[in-house]
């Protein structure tokens, strides 16, 4: 076992996995350097949601290499997967996936309170990323009350408060419409750029794509060429990362 350059956060080797025969990935292979935004792009069915599900350890790939900042993910024991996800990485997917019981700010605080954070400092930086992300008013509604652009902000306020390491996120706006993508697409990007948080970026839209630092393709499971971007405009793209979120 090789391991993998020290300037990587994220690293993976020759991913092999399939479903009942059926494959998921053939082969694939990447590095994520620290602070920076890689977009997977894709049509639906190349493999995306699995990619980032055995990068963020929630699936063993059958074959190859994972590694987080040098250590190996792929011979982690559940638990120890369990503990990095915890306490390292993030999560955003297409649903917001909240605890129905629970309001929006104790959604928010979720990662900090199994962390183990108090519930006054949890409950501080949740309200923030609230806030930050236009709906601090709504702190104390459950999500039924909410729509479905609000439930995914939280989801995002989630993800930015426990400071992760790494964010993956997984067509996180496929579900909203287009201004509110811009938006909330703006907000994630900037504020992981801002914070030095390492993020993948699951989309089959080349558009979301154009907002991370690089992307890569995928078909069918396999690695394709690097993608072109569009240009990232102004006000929505790579340049725009001095907002202070
Ligand atoms: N749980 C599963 N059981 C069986 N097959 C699966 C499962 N998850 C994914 N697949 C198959 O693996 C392949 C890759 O799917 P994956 O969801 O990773 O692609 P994707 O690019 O994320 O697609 P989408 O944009 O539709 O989510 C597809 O052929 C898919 O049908």
């Amino acid at each position: 076992m090789v391991a993998p350059p020290d300037n990587d956060v994220i690293w993976a080797r020759s991913l092999h996995h399939s479903y009942n025969g059926s494959p998921g990935l053939r082969g694939v292979s990447l590095g994520v350097g620290d602070g920076e935004i890689l977009a997977v792009t894709g049509p639906r069915g190349s493999g995306k949601s699995t990619l980032l599900h055995c990068l963020s350890g929630q699936l063993t790939a059958q074959e190859g290499e994972v590694w987080f900042n040098s250590v190996p993910v792929h011979t982690m024991g559940p638990r120890l997967r369990e503990q990095l996800r915890r306490d390292r990485f993030g999560w955003i997917g297409a649903e917001a996936d909240l605890v129905p019981e629970l309001t929006a700010w104790e959604n928010a605080a979720l990662p900090l309170l199994l962390r183990g954070v108090s519930n006054r400092a949890a409950r501080k930086t949740a309200t923030e990323w609230l806030e930050r992300l236009d709906i601090g008013p709504l702190a104390k509604k459950r999500p039924h009350a909410l729509l479905q652009s609000q439930r995914q902000r939280i989801s995002v306020a989630r993800a930015l408060a426990a400071a992760p390491t790494v964010i993956f996120a997984d067509e996180p706006t496929a579900t909203l419409h287009r201004a509110e993508r811009a938006q909330l697409l703006r907000t994630l990007t900037t504020a992981a750029r801002s914070h030095g948080i390492t993020m993948v970026l699951a989309t089959h839209d080349l558009e979301v794509a154009a907002l991370a630092d690089r992307a890569l393709g995928l078909l069918d499971g396999r690695r394709v060429n690097d993608v072109s971007l569009p240009a990232a405009s102004d006000t929505e793209g790579r340049s725009a990362c001095s907002l202070s979120v």
